[in-house]
């Protein structure tokens, strides 16, 4: 994909049934050349299904899409050319070490054995994988795994690069290092990557865009500052001097209609959600001309979990797409 107007991933209304259940409602979607996309949502939600249709592992029911400039349905082998995938669970076999796995794979994309090893060893090298590159891959950690899974997935040098919950079971560290990995392969090689997660934290850190799917359905897209600032309302949280003041304050601005939040819960403290513009300052001016003053004051800005909980726990038809 050298035409930065083309998106990489296209999808017009793609969708896939089960039988009688449908797991993926027609869905519309576009990935940008070097752009990390996130599909973020609860179990059950259709983020596997989504890929897998993508991949060209399982035939949409209906729409269609494009992956790397091919049809999904009419021209699945260039999809698959152009494409790397790291599923859930790692497939690797567990007897062959890093090395020798790389180098098949090289081989299996028709390199000759010399471009296959000198691939294997930029790889190894990228991935800092070299101290246990001859290791049977049974007795590699989690986290080394997941490197290995990934360069596997990159040999072929794909355009657009899958990872299905690329980082589930791995701790902080290894988590932060993949990420790292990640990044480099967008920023610095142009390969547009489109991961499925169920880690906010991960989506907001690493996704330079989020498609939030409920029930099957795409009911949000976005980038995360984009998506919080929609959605989320900010928190101001006021400190008094002591609980009585406090509590005077919480009554006069349930009084107002105004919403409580629980995010500091402290005597002494009274916490609500800014909803509207200008309510930070008049909740202020109520409060002072009512003789109470806060000592402190600080506002939360919303976090993607607000966000998350919002739209994809509150109740199906809750909320607009
Ligand atoms: N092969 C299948 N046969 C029947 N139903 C399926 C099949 N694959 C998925 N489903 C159903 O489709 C829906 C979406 O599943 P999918 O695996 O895409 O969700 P997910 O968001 O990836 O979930 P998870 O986070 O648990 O991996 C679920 O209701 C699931 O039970």
């Amino acid at each position: 994909m050298d035409n930065a107007a083309t998106p990489s991933i296209r999808a017009i209304g793609l969708g896939r049934d089960f039988a009688e259940h449908t797991a993926v409602h027609p869905l519309d979607l576009e990935v940008n050349p070097g752009e990390v996309y996130g599909l973020l949502g609860p179990n059950g939600s259709g983020k596997s299904t989504t890929v897998r249709m993508l991949t060209t592992m399982l035939r949409p029911s209906r729409g269609t899409a494009q992956v790397a400039g091919a049809d999904i349905t009419r021209d699945p082998g260039t999809v698959r050319r152009r494409t790397g995938v790291v599923l859930q669970g790692t497939a690797l076999d567990p007897l062959m070490s890093a090395r020798e796995l790389l180098c098949l794979q090289g081989r299996l994309q028709s390199l000759t054995s010399r471009q296959a090893r000198a691939r294997c060893a930029e790889l190894l090298t990228a991935f800092d994988a070299q101290e246990f590159a001859d290791t049977p891959i049974s007795k590699l950690s989690g986290g080394q795994r997941r490197r290995i899974d990934l360069a596997v997935a990159l040999v072929q040098r794909p355009d657009v690069l899958f990872l299905d919950e690329p980082t589930t079971g791995l701790d902080p560290a290894s988590r932060r290092s993949l990420w790292e990995e990640i990044r480099a392969l967008s920023a610095g090689h142009g390969v547009t990557v489109l991961l499925t997660t169920q880690y906010l934290e991960e989506a907001d850190q690493l996704c330079d865009r989020i498609g939030i799917l409920r029930a099957g359905r795409l009911i949000a897209s976005a980038a995360p500052h984009v998506l919080k600032e929609e959605t989320g309302d900010r928190v101001l949280t006021l400190r008094f001097r002591d609980a009585p003041a406090a509590g005077r304050a919480r009554d006069l601005l349930t009084a107002r209609g105004e919403q409580l939040h629980a995010a500091e819960a402290t005597p002494h403290a009274v916490s609500i959600r800014l909803t509207r513009p200008g309510a930070d300052g008049e909740t202020l001016l109520t409060l002072a001309s009512a003789g109470l003053h806060a000592e402190s004051l600080t506002v939360d800005e919303p976090s993607l979990e607000d966000v998350f909980l919002r739209l994809a726990l509150t109740p199906e038809g809750a909320t607009a797409a």
